[in-house]
Order: C-alpha cells, then sequence, then structure tokens
C-alpha cells in the first residue's frame, strides 16, 4: 500500500489565521472593535514561556491586540484572581488565558473558574465544558480539539455520521472535549486511558484515532486500521543521541504509522499550530459575541 498523506496542519492554521485576519479587519470597520486576548504566566517555566511569545506573534498578526502578564512563580492564589478580576472587568479584553499548568500551590480549578466563561477563550471553564457536553450552543470549544476536528474533517469531509473514533487520554483539556466533539459529529466514540485493558486491540477498530497521552511513539503501526486517520497530539521532548539536544515526538510512532493509515499529522508541524489558529478565532468569536457581530462558523463546528 502507499504511503499515508501527511496531514500539513502547519498550512491548514496559517490559512485559518488568515482568515481571522480578515474578519478582524472587518469587526474593526463595521462594528469599530479591535479583538484582545490576555495571556498570563505564572512562574518562568522555559516551555511555557516560548508558547506564550507564539501566541502573542499570532495575536498580533491577526491584527488583534495583545496582553501580556507575568506573575512571579512565588504569586499567591489570591494575586492571581485579582490579576483575572481586572481582565473580567477590562472590555478591552475579550480573552484570556491562563497559562498551564500553574505552580503547585495554585488551585487550577479555581483559577479557572474564576475567568469570565464568555472571556475563556481555552474553553476550558465549566460552563463551556457543560454547554458542550449537554449540546447546548454557544459555547467556547478548546482549541486543540477543535483544531483536531478541523483536521479530521480537511481529510474525511465534514460527514463523520458513524465512522468509529478512538480517543486515547481523558484530561479536560483535549481527551474529553475531543469525543464530546467527535460524539457531536455522531461518531461512534471511544475513551481509552491508563487503566483501558487492551488499547491497542481498541485502536485496531478505529477509523478516526486521536492520541493525547503523553507518552512518546505509544502507538504503534500495528495498532493502526489499515486506512484509519491519525491525529497525533502529543508533544514529547526526548533526548538524542547528541548530548544535550533533544527533539519532538509525537504520541504515535510515525513512520509506523505512514505505512498503515490513510493520513496522519506529523509532530511538530501537525496539532500544536492549529492549536494557536483555533485561539485566534476563539479571541475573534468572543469578540464577535461581545460586539454583537456574527460569530464566525468555524468557532461552532
Ligand atoms: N499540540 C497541542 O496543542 C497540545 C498538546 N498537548 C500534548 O498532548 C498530550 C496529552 O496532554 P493532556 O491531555 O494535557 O495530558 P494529561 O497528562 O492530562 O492526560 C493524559 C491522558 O493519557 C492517559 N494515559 C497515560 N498513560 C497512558 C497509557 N500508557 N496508556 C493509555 N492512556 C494513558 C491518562 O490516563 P488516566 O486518566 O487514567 O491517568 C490521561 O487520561 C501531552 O503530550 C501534551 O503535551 C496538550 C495540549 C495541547
Ligand atoms: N491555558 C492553556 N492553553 C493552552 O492551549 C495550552 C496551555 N495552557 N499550556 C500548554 C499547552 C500546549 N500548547 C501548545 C500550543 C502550541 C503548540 C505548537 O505550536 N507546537 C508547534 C511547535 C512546537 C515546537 O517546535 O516547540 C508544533 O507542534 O508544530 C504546542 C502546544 C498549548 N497549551
Ligand atoms: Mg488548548
Amino acid at each position: 500500500m502507499a504511503e499515508a498523506r501527511i496531514i500539513d496542519g502547519k498550512q491548514f492554521a496559517l490559512g485559518l489565521r488568515a482568515r481571522v485576519a480578515k474578519k478582524v479587519w472587518s469587526l474593526k470597520r463595521d462594528f469599530g472593535v479591535t479583538p484582545g486576548l490576555a495571556v498570563v504566566l505564572v512562574g518562568e517555566d522555559p516551555a511555557s514561556q516560548v508558547y506564550v511569545r507564539s501566541k502573542g506573534k499570532a495575536t498580533q498578526e491577526a491584527g488583534m491586540a495583545s496582553f501580556d502578564h507575568r506573575l512571579p512563580a512565588e504569586a499567591t492564589e489570591q494575586q492571581l484572581l485579582e490579576l483575572i478580576e481586572r481582565l473580567n472587568a477590562d472590555p478591552a479584553v475579550n480573552g484570556i488565558l491562563v497559562q498551564l499548568p500553574l505552580p503547585k500551590h495554585i488551585d487550577t480549578a479555581r483559577a479557572l473558574a474564576a475567568i469570565d466563561p464568555a472571556k475563556d477563550v481555552d474553553g476550558f471553564h465549566v460552563v463551556n465544558a457543560g454547554k458542550l457536553a449537554a449540546g447546548i450552543p454557544g459555547a467556547t470549544i478548546p482549541c486543540t480539539p477543535l483544531g483536531c476536528l478541523m483536521l479530521v474533517r480537511d481529510v474525511m469531509g465534514r460527514n463523520l455520521r458513524g465512522r468509529r473514533a478512538l480517543v486515547i487520554g481523558r484530561s479536560n483539556i483535549v481527551g474529553k472535549p475531543m469525543a464530546q466533539l467527535l460524539l457531536q459529529a455522531d461518531c461512534t466514540v471511544t475513551i481509552a486511558h491508563s487503566r483501558t485493558v487492551d488499547i491497542a486491540e481498541e485502536c485496531r477498530r478505529a477509523d478516526i484515532l486521536v492520541a493525547a497521552v503523553g507518552r512518546p511513539e505509544l502507538v504503534r503501526g500495528d495498532w493502526i486500521k489499515p486506512g484509519a486517520v491519525v491525529i497525533d497530539v502529543g508533544m514529547n521532548r526526548v533526548s538524542t543521541a547528541e548530548p544535550g539536544k533533544t527533539r519532538l515526538v509525537g504520541d504515535v510512532a510515525f513512520e509506523e504509522a505512514m505505512q498503515v493509515a490513510s493520513a496522519v499529522t506529523p509532530v511538530p508541524g501537525g496539532v500544536g499550530p492549529m492549536t494557536i489558529a483555533c485561539l485566534m478565532l476563539n479571541t475573534l468569536a468572543s469578540a464577535c459575541r461581545a460586539a454583537g457581530a456574527p460569530v464566525p462558523a468555524e468557532a461552532a463546528p
């Protein structure tokens, strides 16, 4: 069989960001509104600093206002909650993203609950998670699952009815909302996790396989159904033969998957860039709702 198609998430994300930038411009022209995204980083974790910088750059490239807020690693939970309250009250801020993970002395659930659900561009607030689960329109959809669904539809078409989907991972930020989206799209959805008995066998049934685990190359080629579409969310930094040098690998053994699947996302260049593009889309959508302007259809899949 021929090798699988490599799903170019980087290219798709560039296109999405260009569509967002156009709509930002018309929102300015027609409603006099410039969307604004505030990113809050607590502490100096180098990986988080890299993400936060690329989010700020993407925000400006989309013509939106970017607000950067840094708190020291020792900041108290109260200081973070006060900052979130100020951002909730600031009309120039349409989106608030509190970069995760937070230092251990801060209660993540409490911080996320403090964000105004209308400004929760991550879609992590229980109001948005609940709306997604209950099928209530107007929810903000978490960026990574939304981006994954866009890539699946780009390959398989919009109609996913009756497809068997397996999501590996059940976190609130990736696995669970991913499963909800696929269910809403009429797939037959299974969720696997660390207590799943025979994960390879579950994988072999799946037409759509989404791996969001955080285990380098866990998913092997012989776990994959021939012709399946494989979405690799994993971002694992592993050491190489060269001392001090690291590289990024996904949760899927990419070369093996390419021999069996019909399409596979690479790491990097797959899901990661889609997460950022969907964050831009969600920020635009929040600004549209605040201004009473039509919400882009792509934000409500
Ligand atoms: N590209 C992007 O934009 C993003 C990438 N990521 C990446 O995606 C991955 C997952 O992230 P996240 O959901 O936050 O991670 P979590 O650690 O919160 O969740 C991991 C999930 O995988 C399950 N799991 C762990 N080990 C196994 C195993 N051996 N077999 C089966 N299931 C297992 C866990 O099961 P249990 O619940 O039983 O513990 C858990 O449900 C990470 O690599 C992360 O870096 C995350 C966000 C965005
Ligand atoms: N509140 C919050 N929201 C998040 O959405 C959030 C978060 N916290 N904490 C961390 C994770 C991780 N995450 C990524 C975003 C972009 C890439 C990305 O752009 N990756 C590129 C480049 C990777 C590289 O080269 O380092 C790629 O995969 O091609 C990856 C991962 C968002 N997260
Ligand atoms: Mg996200």
